[in-house]
């Protein structure tokens, strides 16, 4: 077992509703993220991530399980690790009127970090050069790379970041990404959450997918596509609209893709051709296409989160 950042067994939340409702946030969820490198924390909207690292970072109280931060059993002994964490949960608030690098000066006084970390937080983040202009004319992912240049003021060891590129454009969800590979290479660990696999898939080490509260699966990148026993084939047919008829009838899940078809959750390309044939639909052209996160995702969550 590699040394762990972060562990949790039997994680469990329960939300009471101003209505009285109750809603299981986290139920049971066990999950393991290594020291060093990116961990994705993936799961579909509602399925628990944000819930459960507010428990990890102490801001609100599980009702049952267990954690632990480096070994130290959280929130007991949190005081003893929380010097070693970064968070961005919620946007941090910045002085618009101020620089970038005023505004990390001022926090940097505040946690008593030494001045010269802000030169060194804003090169980290890509921020250097634009570090002396005013907060309000920055873009959303350069305020979002702000955050992320105040939480490495402190120079953690563990960086959490829920969401972060939550209303990027694709230029700015590249240079997140970019930070925090940049951040797993220095052997920091980062955990990740995102509802979008696209955007950690290139990025992650290990990846931890949850629905519902509970852990679906767990491991690198590579051992939890390769844990699926199905793939995604690219097919070309005449009739694009009758064959997604017909493979959908099937319980297949299938996307265009320009003047092809994308079929999910195929065990056997062979019954598929069968299917549309018996249909008079005859299959021009079909590629096996390497089974990726996204597809796995699409299998573990299908009819989760959708409280
Ligand atoms: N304060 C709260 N009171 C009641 N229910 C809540 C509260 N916070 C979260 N929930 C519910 O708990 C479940 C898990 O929410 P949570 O925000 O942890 O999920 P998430 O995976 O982070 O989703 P998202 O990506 O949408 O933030 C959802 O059904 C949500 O509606």
């Amino acid at each position: 077992m590699p040394d762990l950042a972060i562990s949790t067994r039997g994680l469990r939340k329960t939300y009471r509703t101003r209505r009285g409702r109750t809603v299981v946030a986290v139920q049971g969820l066990d999950l393991d993220v290594p020291v060093g490198g990116v961990h994705g924390f993936l799961g579909p909207n509602g399925s628990g991530k944000t819930t459960s690292i507010r428990m990890l970072l102490g801001l609100i109280r599980a009702d049952a399980g267990t954690m632990t931060v480096f070994d130290r059993p959280v929130p007991a002994r949190l005081p003893e690790v929380v010097g070693r964490v970064g968070a961005i949960v919620e946007s941090p608030k910045f002085f618009p009127a101020f620089s970038g690098r005023k505004n990390l000066e001022l926090l940097a006084a505040a946690i008593g970090a030494p001045k010269q970390r802000v030169t060194e937080v804003l090169e980290q983040t890509s921020l250097g050069e634009r570090g002396k202009d005013r907060f309000k004319g920055y873009s959303l992912g350069m305020k979002q790379r702000l955050a992320i240049a105040a939480t490495l003021l402190k120079d953690p060891d563990l960086l959490i970041f829920d969401e972060p590129t939550n209303g990027l454009d694709p230029a700015g969800i590249r240079e997140i990404r970019e930070t925090m590979r940049g951040l797993g290479d220095q052997g920091k660990t980062v955990l990740v959450s995102s509802h979008i696999l696209a955007e950690v898939e290139q990025v992650a080490d290990t990846v931890s997918i949850i629905g519902h509260g509970r852990l679906l699966a767990s491991g690198t990148v590579a051992e939890v596509i390769g844990g699926g026993t199905t793939t995604t084939v690219k097919i070309g047919v005449a009739d694009r609209e009758a064959a997604t008829r017909v493979l959908t009838a099937a319980g297949l899940v299938v996307r265009a893709d320009g003047n092809y078809l994308l079929v999910d959750g195929v065990e056997h390309p062979a019954e598929l051709t069968k299917r549309l044939a018996d249909q008079q639909l005859y299959v021009n052209e079909l590629v096996p296409i390497r089974a990726d996160l996204e597809s796995v995702f699409l299998e573990l969550t299908a009819g989760e989160g959708l409280a």
